[in-house]
């Protein structure tokens, strides 16, 4: 049974979606403090939220169970996504669902600006009748400058089109083309900033986005240019907004968002340029139902093993590219297991090849799938999909990834390499057409194993009678064998076999295995 908190308030076709799943239960806590959610999230699989309850590193810590984290919505700056990605907690988004919302919301925000509305509504209910005080400035003709040209952005675009307004956008992944494509003026953030009447951000909150208007970009603006921040507090520094307003150099402000939220209390909702709605953008009922819906079967998916559409702290994969690679996941990591048992220093570099059919397929989550399987044996079973190249990277293990078309009589054949400050130890294995994966090269040599169950693999002299000599005494100690692979370099020179036996291989009777005096190494590896 997965227990799943929901600590902010959502739709209930989401929580239909995890309500009518019958290993799920859900616990609906809308007013959890952050000790308590401290306190209580140890004892859930996954936690709902949307951008009110912040989910910090204490709480992540405290987290032992959790194995997804869910927005409702887009933003994840709420989230500690470093430390989840350590955990190995996935935390996914719902990014589509409230982009028309928001963009509608921005475009509300932009006209009330421009005609004082919420202003002259306020005159009106305290008994004044100030049709000189409100006379507003037209959008037609006028410039919007659009940082952040994404999903939100581009519907603002494409509305203030509308309004017959001429648009520039800054985004660092808009080319000219696109831009072109759209009827819109491609800008580098100078010129927005320099040849905007009004000013819309639509980035998320990140590092570079922090601050990103402050008083310099202020001073470089048009006088009398309007502002409107929808997407994240934090993108605007709030104090140079203020001087902005008051100096005059800004004729107003439309805000959903500020730094600090609940945000009732704030200096700049004193001013009278400015108007706020207390982050209202994905606030309708159309919007509230796509994320939760969306969020909640990612949710669903990732805990019953399936892949979530939109993760945000691992890459996400289209799931026509999915349904390709994910047979290889499982191949990948039990290559990395393998691997591990072989490889007796510090891995230093783990290369993996795709070649055959695999030269053309997304490597990452298969890559992913196979440093997880390297990494598990040592760093336990909290590495998963999800922080195993961060685990990879924190301890200095380089990962590099390479296609070749060649695959040496395979169709497919997906190969690891680790190198260690003691030489080079390589797998390959392969996925076989209706028999599922084979290990098929263990270094020079060429084999044929499932990578299942109680394996031991034995480097010995090929002379004869080691063979029986094995069969011995695995039959003194009571052990079947089930599977056995043999192979050599060359007449009377290194060999190898490989064993599949029935059950866990004890400490003393590998000693035992080892004396054998034509052996040269016994390793027992469990899948
Ligand atoms: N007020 C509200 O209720 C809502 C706010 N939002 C916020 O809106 C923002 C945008 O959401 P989407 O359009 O869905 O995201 P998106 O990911 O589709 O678009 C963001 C765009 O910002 C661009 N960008 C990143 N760094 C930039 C920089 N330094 N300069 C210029 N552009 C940069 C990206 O390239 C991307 O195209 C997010 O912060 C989100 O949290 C979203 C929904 C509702
Ligand atoms: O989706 C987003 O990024 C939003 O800002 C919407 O936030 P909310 O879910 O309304 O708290």
């Amino acid at each position: 049974m997965f227990h799943i908190l929901v600590a902010d308030p959502i739709s209930k076709e989401g929580l239909d979606v995890l309500q009518q799943n019958p290993n799920v239960t859900v616990t609906e806590d809308t007013n959890l403090s952050p000790d308590e959610l401290e306190s209580r999230i140890g004892q859930f699989d996954g936690l709902l939220v949307r951008s009110q309850t912040k989910v910090t590193r204490p709480i992540i810590e405290k987290a032992s169970k959790l194995k997804i984290i869910g927005r409702a919505g887009v933003g994840v700056d709420n989230i500690d996504l470093d430390a989840a990605t350590e955990q190995g907690i996935i935390v996914v988004n719902a990014p589509n669902g409230n982009t028309n919302s928001a963009a509608e919301h921005t475009m509300a925000m932009t006209m009330a600006l421009s005609r004082q509305i919420p202003q002259a509504h306020v005159s009106l209910q305290n008994g004044k009748w100030d049709r000189k005080k409100y006379v507003g400035v037209e959008l037609k003709g006028k410039t919007l400058g659009i940082i952040g040209l994404g999903r939100i952005g581009t519907e603002v675009a494409y509305r203030a089109k509308g309004q017959r307004m001429d648009v520039i956008a800054y985004d660092p992944f808009l080319t000219e083309e696109k831009a072109e494509q759209m009827g819109v003026t491609y800008g580098t953030l100078e010129e927005v900033l320099q040849e905007s009447d009004y000013i819309t951000v639509h980035t998320p909150l990140l590092k570079e986005t922090r601050h990103m208007i402050d008083a310099n970009a202020f001073s470089r603006m048009k006088d009398g240019v309007h502002i409107i921040n929808c997407a994240r507090g934090g993108i605007i520094e709030e104090e140079a907004l203020y001087d902005a307003i008051v100096s005059g150099k800004v004729a107003g402000a439309a805000i959903d968002v500020l730094e600090e939220e609940p945000f009732q209390d704030h200096k700049l909702l004193t001013l009278p340029e400015v108007i706020a709605t207390p982050h209202l953008g994905a606030s309708t009922v159309e919007a509230q139902e796509n994320v939760a819906i969306d969020v909640c079967h990612d949710i669903i998916s990732h805990l019953t093993g399936d892949t979530a559409k939109n993760p945000v702290n691992i890459p996400s994969v289209p799931s026509d590219i999915l349904s390709q690679i994910e047979p290889y996941f499982h191949l990948a990591e039990k290559l990395g297991m393998f691997l591990i048992h072989l490889t007796e220093d510090v891995p230093e570099e783990v290369n993996i090849y795709y070649s055959g059919e695999l030269s053309d397929v997304k490597m990452a989550p298969i890559t992913r799938n196979a440093v997880k399987g390297l990494l598990k044996r040592h760093l336990g079973t909290h590495v998963n999909d999800v922080n195993a190249l961060y685990f990879a990277d924190r301890k200095g293990i380089t990962i590099n990834e390479s296609r070749t078309s060649t695959a040496k009589g395979f169709t497919n054949l997906l190969s690891v390499e680790v190198k260690t400050k003691s030489g080079v130890r390589r797998v390959a294995g392969t996925l076989l057409n209706g028999l599922g994966p084979r290990i098929v090269r263990v270094d020079q040599y060429s084999v044929d194993v499932m990578p299942e169950g109680h394996l031991v693999v034995i480097h010995h002299q090929d002379l004869p009678g080691v063979i029986g000599k094995m069969g011995s005494l695995l039959s003194k100690y009571q052990i079947n064998i089930a599977t056995m692979q043999v192979d050599r370099s060359d007449i009377g020179g290194n060999a190898i076999m490989i064993l599949t036996i029935d059950k866990y291989l004890e400490k003393d009777e590998l000693a035992g295995l080892k004396q054998l005096e034509e052996i040269i190494d016994v390793t027992a590896v469990d899948l």
